[in-house]
């Protein structure tokens, strides 16, 4: 909500009158837009903050707005995507006062999705984005309108998350980790309690520094493109990667029976078929989604006795959907839980029940990924506490606000 402070700047004569006899040091309002072009969506986000001091702002309001499907489903038809881009900016135009736009900058991360495109086809987007930009009111900074790295992805969400959670303060000792699970990739960052979590890393691109209050942080952080919920059911039916096929027929254990379905992600579309009568269920279906995480996702050691994570995105909407979780609220489960939720989804699902299944055939396929990808995957126990939701303090938990604070503060991220 708005506070009295923001009201008092714009909203009425005595607000006005209290500024003008404020001290030059008094608190300064201002604002950014962030769109995030993910593989299933596109969303903006409108930040309200206020400058108190030196340090990073306080968050004094977000506004958000989202749609479907995302800009990479417009592959081939370019126009469509800055219409999408323009219409989400008169939210901008609602949100930020008009004597605002042209000091208010405007920028587009695009994610998985783009990542996953013909670098010609992402271009043509990205161009037709800025195009939009340009020509809108507000500050277009160099550079605005790009595909994130996968590791600024993970670092920018454990940035928004710390940040929400205030344990972004000068050499934060406490500080929690976050899974992010997307359409196309899943992000995994933390700060590592040991130092052997760093060396003994797989590599430069699981490791990430930036840096807040002149001092530095090292976070153990990594993108798997090709795991994200989407991206991770077409490989379990092996179709990911598959485009030149001219049948785009895949059957699977982790599909009712009867389903028979056309699916369509990232602009491609897909026949999906359950296995026949009898061979579905939760073992098999375990055993197929393990080949997409198998010998693919690396395990710190100190995630086995981890704490303090919080998960959001597509982990958030299974939990609700398996009745775990309550959708406005939120709140913490156990790695357990989702395992539980799979194997009833599934049984369920083998039954041939007309459940929850029915109305969400996915739902034993994307439950056993989940449960797969955090034990087998990143070998979390099972009673590994993640709390899980969509906002903190009613802010989108999501690497927009992060991203939105490195343009202002510079973070360095690298
Ligand atoms: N602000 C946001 C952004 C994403 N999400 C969730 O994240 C899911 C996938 O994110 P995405 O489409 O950006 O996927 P990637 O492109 O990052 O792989 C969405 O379907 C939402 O469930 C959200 O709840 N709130």
């Amino acid at each position: 909500g708005r506070t009295p402070l923001l009201d008092a700047a714009y909203g009425n004569t005595a607000g006005f009158l209290a500024s003008l006899s404020r001290p030059a040091n008094a608190s300064r309002i201002f604002y950014g837009v962030m769109f995030d072009a993910g593989s299933t969506g596109t969303r903006i986000h409108v930040y309200t903050f206020i400058q108190q001091g030196a340090g990073l702002p306080v968050l004094d309001n977000e506004m958000f707005h989202s749609v479907k499907p995302g800009l990479s489903a417009y592959a081939d038809s370019p126009g469509t995507a800055a219409h999408t881009v323009r219409t989400l900016l008169k939210v901008a135009k609602k949100t930020v006062p008009r004597l605002e736009w042209k000091r208010t900058p405007v920028i587009l991360r695009a994610t998985a999705g783009f990542r996953l495109l013909a670098p010609d086809k992402a271009q043509a987007l990205l161009r037709q984005v800025a195009g939009v930009f340009e020509e809108s009111p507000f500050l277009l900074p160099d550079d605005g309108v790009s595909v994130m790295n996968g590791t600024n992805e993970g670092v920018l969400a454990w940035i928004t998350i710390n940040f929400l959670t205030g344990h972004l303060y000068a050499n934060a000792k406490n500080t929690v980790g976050i899974l992010d699970l997307g359409g196309g990739s899943t992000q995994i960052t933390f700060l590592p309690k040991l130092r052997k979590t760093i060396e003994g890393s797989p590599g430069a691109d699981f490791v990430a520094q930036f840096e807040v209050f002149n001092s530095s942080h090292e976070l153990y952080s990594h993108s798997y493109l090709g795991n994200g919920l989407m991206a991770a059911r077409l490989a379990t039916l092996g179709a990911l990667g598959a485009e030149g096929l001219e049948w785009r027929l895949f059957s699977s254990s982790c599909l009712p029976s009867k389903f028979s379905e056309e699916w369509t992600f990232g602009g491609l579309t897909y026949h999906l078929r359950g296995a026949s009568d009898g061979n579905g269920g939760y073992k098999p279906c375990y055993q197929e989604v393990l080949t997409v995480v198998q010998g693919v996702v690396h395990q710190p050691l100190e995630l086995r006795d981890a704490t303090a994570f919080y998960a959001f995105s597509y982990y958030f909407d299974r939990a609700v959907d398996a009745g775990l979780i309550d959708g406005a609220h939120g709140g913490a489960l156990e790695v357990r839980d989702f395992k539980k939720s799979a194997k009833e989804a599934c049984s369920e699902m083998a039954k041939g029940g007309g459940g929850v299944v029915s109305s969400k055939p996915f739902l034993c396929l994307d439950l056993t990924y989940i449960t797969c990808l955090l034990k087998e995957g990143f070998g979390f126990k099972e009673g590994t506490v993640l709390q899980l939701s969509k906002t903190v303090n009613h802010v989108e938990a999501s690497w927009a606000l992060g991203a939105m604070l490195d343009h202002f503060y510079n973070l360095k991220i690298h």
